[in-house]
């Protein structure tokens, strides 16, 4: 999937502005961005459910613009915005969606795989918030997607949810759906993408995967320990050095000892301090 100089703006004001992408298939890929950043506008351009104003767009070999049928049932979509609702049951409104597609995936086997077995009959309208997104999600892949959007999955889910959804994101990527994901949730995109974009103000600003983005992997260390007259902190490019060292000083266990990278989510925020500076 590629995008090139893509723009998009609503009244005369700008939402995407000159924005470039490149998605190989097989992959995770995020997109991180501030609120209003032109993420969600960026997609649905991409899903082909909004009109661009310029620039060139090719996903799964088609411009979207002006895709085929049978180009959108290659395209799974979860929606920002909770998008099932109604008085069918789990199980009703699954193998409802299913028959838009010419080869869905079986409708208990995806019921399963969001873990809603238990509420297969009961109607939608009762679930809970991170129980009807499961639902969105179930609807989402039933179709077997080439190319999987997801905008903001896990909003509302439990911690164990969570991470039982991203097993189900992965065990897909693992069979070779095409993941575009955007998340708030920086550990989210950690812990799933293999590459990232940040947009800012309708560009990116910023791309790589998410063990180096920013130039993360080079960063320093931190580390903290605590000396008999009380905590101590150091940066260091050497963190090794400085622990040998320690551990020689304090011969054996060094107290309250940690040494800490910079998380994805301390670069993300220094690229966007970065870029607010240059506004
Ligand atoms: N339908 C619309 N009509 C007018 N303006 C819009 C519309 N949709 C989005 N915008 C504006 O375009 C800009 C980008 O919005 P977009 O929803 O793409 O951002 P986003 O990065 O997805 O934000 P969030 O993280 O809050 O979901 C914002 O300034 C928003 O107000």
């Amino acid at each position: 999937m590629r995008a090139r100089h893509l723009r998009k703006t609503y009244g005369g004001r700008v939402a995407v502005d000159g924005l470039d992408l490149d998605i190989r298939r097989g992959e995770i890929f995020g997109i991180l961005g501030p609120n209003g950043a032109g993420k969600s506008t960026t997609v649905e351009i991409l899903e082909g459910h909004r009109r661009r104003d310029g620039g060139e767009v090719e996903v799964l070999g088609e411009d979207p613009g002006h895709a085929s049928r049978r180009w959108k049932s290659r395209i799974g979509i979860v929606w920002q915005n909770e998008a099932v609702t109604g008085e069918l049951s789990v199980a009703e409104t699954v193998r409802h969606y299913a028959r838009y597609f010419p080869n869905p995936r079986e409708p208990e086997e995806i019921i399963h795989l969001v873990g809603l077995d238990e509420k297969a009959s009961t109607r939608v309208t009762a679930l809970s918030g991170g129980q009807r997104r499961r639902v969105d999600v179930a609807v989402g892949v039933i179709g077997r997607p080439e190319l999987l959007f997801l905008d903001e999955p896990t909003t509302g889910f439990d911690p164990a949810a969570r991470r039982q959804f991203w097993e189900l994101i992965r065990s897909l990527a693992r069979g070779g759906t095409t993941i575009v994901l955007t998340s708030h949730y920086l550990e989210e995109v950690e812990a799933l993408a293999d590459r990232l974009a940040v947009v800012v103000r309708g560009k990116v600003v910023a791309e790589g995967d998410p063990a180096t983005l920013g130039g993360r992997a080079g960063a320093r260390a931190t580390v903290r320990w605590r000396a008999p007259d009380g905590p101590r902190e150091c940066y260091t490019d050497t963190p090794t050095r400085v622990i040998r060292e320690l551990a020689t000083a304090f011969d054996g266990e060094v107290p309250d000892l940690a040494v800490k990278r910079p998380t994805l989510e301390d670069v993300y925020l220094s690229l966007i301090e970065q870029q607010e500076k240059t506004a």
